[in-house]
């Protein structure tokens, strides 16, 4: 195995799949560590947690025992996946998660990389953007658990860890680089370096300069040209589509997935608003969905709660945790009922929306397919072969991406 990778969330840890596949590398994704003894028979390995919005202590100590396993394994680099948006609170998880890691590798310096830019996610003089947008002006300033207000990456990693940050500037040369890194290394035991990362073709650069380290951080905008780098075969990924009846689930609140809900109802499609004051309420249930969606089979379905930062705001006041777990919970319950019921097809959006129905489901781990849009690839269970799951971080894919969703798989 070349690249052990841990990811934060579930989608997180899919859409890094989706990038060293494509890049030609040979894929396994597994939901935690799993009891198997032997190494997987891949070239990357990862393994998504549910660290983004566990408590800290936990969130490290899941973090190091599956870096420990990929070790076993034969993994000779690590990958710590986080959001591309770099989702956490200042008492967030990304500082302790990689300050541990780095502490269990050894390793003096280590890149953090959120910028992902074939999905509009930038980072220019240390700063991250979405879309052209600062950070904490984007969408993402309304995220339900993770609302994001600073832009800066030294500022939003600062309070979190225990190493200093750095930015390098955006014009500094390979050899002005190594100059700064020769400093920080007799000034401090363990640090970050933040590149910048404006543009696709800036990946070569980075990849030049930093593919070699035994750690890396970022998002998934560092697989594909290091799976370019390592790559043996031309081909991974490819499977054939399954013709059975589909469910699609969101319980992400983005704009990207509001918008996409609205095109897939716009071009027909059938759509179902899980209530959440009403299932809190108890007027509405699991079975009362459950039967719409058996009405409609054979004709795909889209399961939704997302909504307005507005109106999420207001029926946060019924408690932010509990609102999201129950709904989490509901969505988890339908997608296991689909699958009792031979539905061969879930595609869910939302990270956590994805963990939980991960969770649910139980399946071990998944064979990597071809992607939808970049970073939501189709993912196969190692344990049921005729299923193709699709998990959508919520601010991925273009408007008709359930449309498209539903055409591929
Ligand atoms: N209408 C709603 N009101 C409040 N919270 C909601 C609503 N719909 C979904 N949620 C919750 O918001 C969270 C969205 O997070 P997630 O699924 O990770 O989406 P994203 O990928 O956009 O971050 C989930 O915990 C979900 O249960
Ligand atoms: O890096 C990314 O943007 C995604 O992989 C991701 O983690 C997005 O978070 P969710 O929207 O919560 O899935």
């Amino acid at each position: 195995m070349r690249f052990g990778v841990i990811a934060d969330d579930f989608t997180g840890g899919s859409d890094i799949a989706s990038f060293f596949v494509k890049g030609g590398l040979s894929t396994v994704l597994y939901t935690g560590v799993p009891d198997i003894g032997e190494a997987p028979n891949a070239e990357v390995c990862v393994i998504a947690l549910k660290t983004r919005t566990q408590n800290r202590k936990d969130a490290v100590s899941n973090s190091l025992e599956a870096i420990r396993w990929l070790k076993e394994q034969g993994a000779k680099q690590f990958y710590i996946k986080y959001c591309s948006t770099f989702d956490s609170t200042p008492e967030g998880n990304i500082g302790p998660i990689c300050d541990a890691v780095m502490e269990e590798l050894d390793v003096p310096y280590t890149i953090l990389c959120p910028g992902l830019p074939v999905n509009g996610r930038t980072v220019r003089n240390g700063c991250l953007y979405v879309n052209g947008v600062p950070l904490h002006q984007s969408p993402m300033k309304n995220h339900p658990l993770t609302p994001m207000r600073n832009s800066d990456l030294v500022r939003l990693m600062d309070p979190q860890s225990s190493f200093p940050s750095m930015k390098i500037p955006a014009d500094a040369n390979e050899e002005e680089v190594n100059e700064q890194l020769a400093k920080l290394q007799r000034e401090h035991t363990r640090f970050y370096l933040i590149p910048d990362y404006e543009k696709e073709e800036d990946a070569e650069k980075l990849v030049q300069m930093f593919g070699e380290l035994k750690l890396l951080t970022g998002g998934s905008g560092l697989a594909y040209p290091l799976a370019k780098m390592y790559k043996h075969h031309a081909e991974a990924g490819g499977f054939e589509p399954s013709h059975s009846p589909a469910i699609l689930l969101a319980g992400s609140c983005s704009e990207a997935t509001r918008n996409q809900i609205k095109e897939f109802e716009q071009s027909g499609g059938k759509t179902y608003f899980m209530d959440p004051l009403k299932l809190i309420s108890g007027e509405e249930t699991v079975e009362r969905m459950w039967d719409v969606i058996s009405q409609h089979k054979g004709e795909s379905i889209l399961v939704y709660s997302s909504d307005a930062p507005e109106k999420v705001r207001d029926i946060q006041q019924q408690g932010k945790e509990e609102v999201a777990e129950r709904l989490e919970k509901a969505t988890a319950d339908l997608a296991e009922r689909a699958v009792q019921a031979e539905f061969h097809r879930i595609i869910v959006a939302g990270g956590e929306t994805s963990g939980a129905v991960a969770k649910r489901l139980g399946y071990k781990g998944y064979h990597i397919g071809d992607s939808i849009s970049p970073g939501v690839p189709i993912m196969i269970p190692i344990e049921d072969q005729r299923i193709r799951m699709v998990f959508k971080s919520g601010n991925f894919g273009k408007p008709d991406f359930f449309l498209q969703a539903l055409s591929l798989t």
